[in-house]
């Protein structure tokens, strides 16, 4: 029998700095049919209210040093003000939305990253997640909006990137859905030249992968992201997809998918 269909959908900082892109997106999410979970970042917020404490934010890789300070202010930020705004706006639009960190439901266990040559601090790499107990919220018609924090199952929390939650979320669900990722974010896909906001890249396999690396045309943010739909790909998620808010939408077929 097929498996019935589950969409994953991520959207990053610059989205939810955006109120009205922000209130855009939920409401063609809320439209969209089928089952699905949400996913959100939110690395911006957290480094404009560290700075109002005086916290400077370090990021290598695209990955925040998260020391003890540092991880009371993402939980704050992504578990409980963009969380919460999420859902409260979510609910307005009749989505019956649940917020959950990993720890909730023991959703996502990760485990703290070892030291190597850079010391992560309380960063988690996921371990497992429980798509049992995921599904059971799936089942009762909830929606879960998941926010960037895993736990180590003693009583640590986690901070863990929004793509790699969505990339592991998609891969657990996978033994009980035919699962899509949607990576959301500002521009309309993968670009091929930076300044031409229309040059979308429409496919991206893993030989295109290595030319663009090799070109430099995908940097930054955009290189940890594409390993997470390859990573997603390789371990029984259906589709990947990149593009803007309104991707998923019918009408728009402007956006890069990624394929092995
Ligand atoms: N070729 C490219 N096309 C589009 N974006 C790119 C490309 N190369 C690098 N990027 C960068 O990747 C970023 C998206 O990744 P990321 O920083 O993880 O953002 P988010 O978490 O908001 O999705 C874009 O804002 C852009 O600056
Ligand atoms: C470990 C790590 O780097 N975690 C990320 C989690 C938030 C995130 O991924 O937010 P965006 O999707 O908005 O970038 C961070 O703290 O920035």
């Amino acid at each position: 029998m097929d498996k019935e269909k589950l969409s994953i959908i991520k959207i990053g900082g610059n989205i939810i700095e955006d109120a009205t892109s922000l209130d855009a997106f939920l409401e063609l999410f809320s439209n969209l049919e089928g089952k699905k979970i949400l996913v959100h970042g939110g690395g911006k917020r957290a480094t404009s209210i560290a700075s109002k404490l005086g916290i400077e934010s370090k990021m290598v890789n695209g990955r925040r040093i998260t020391d003890k300070e540092t991880l009371e202010v993402i939980t704050m930020v992504y578990g409980g003000l963009v969380n919460k705004n999420v859902v409260a706006k979510l609910q307005a639009l009749n989505i019956d939305a649940i917020g959950l960190t990993g720890a909730d439901i023991n959703s996502i266990q990760s485990e703290k990253r070892p030291v190597k040559e850079i010391d992560f601090g309380f960063v988690g790499d996921v371990k497992k997640v429980n798509h049992t107990n995921i599904d059971k919220l799936i089942q009762a018609d909830f929606t879960p909006v998941f926010c960037a924090i895993t736990h180590d199952g003693n009583g640590q929390l986690l901070n863990t990137n929004a793509d790699t939650i969505t990339s592991q979320v998609a891969v657990g669900m996978s033994n009980l859905y035919e699962t899509s990722i949607y990576y959301c974010f500002e521009l309309n896909g993968v670009l091929q030249d930076f300044n031409d906001k229309e040059s979308v890249i429409k496919n991206i396999n893993t030989d295109k992968y290595k030319q663009l690396l090799e070109d430099n045309i995908i940097v930054d943010g955009m290189i940890p992201k594409i390993d997470n739909c390859f990573d997603a790909l390789q371990n029984g998620v259906e589709k990947v997809h990149i593009g803007n808010t309104s991707m998923f939408t019918k009408e728009n077929n402007n956006f890069t998918t990624i394929t092995l």
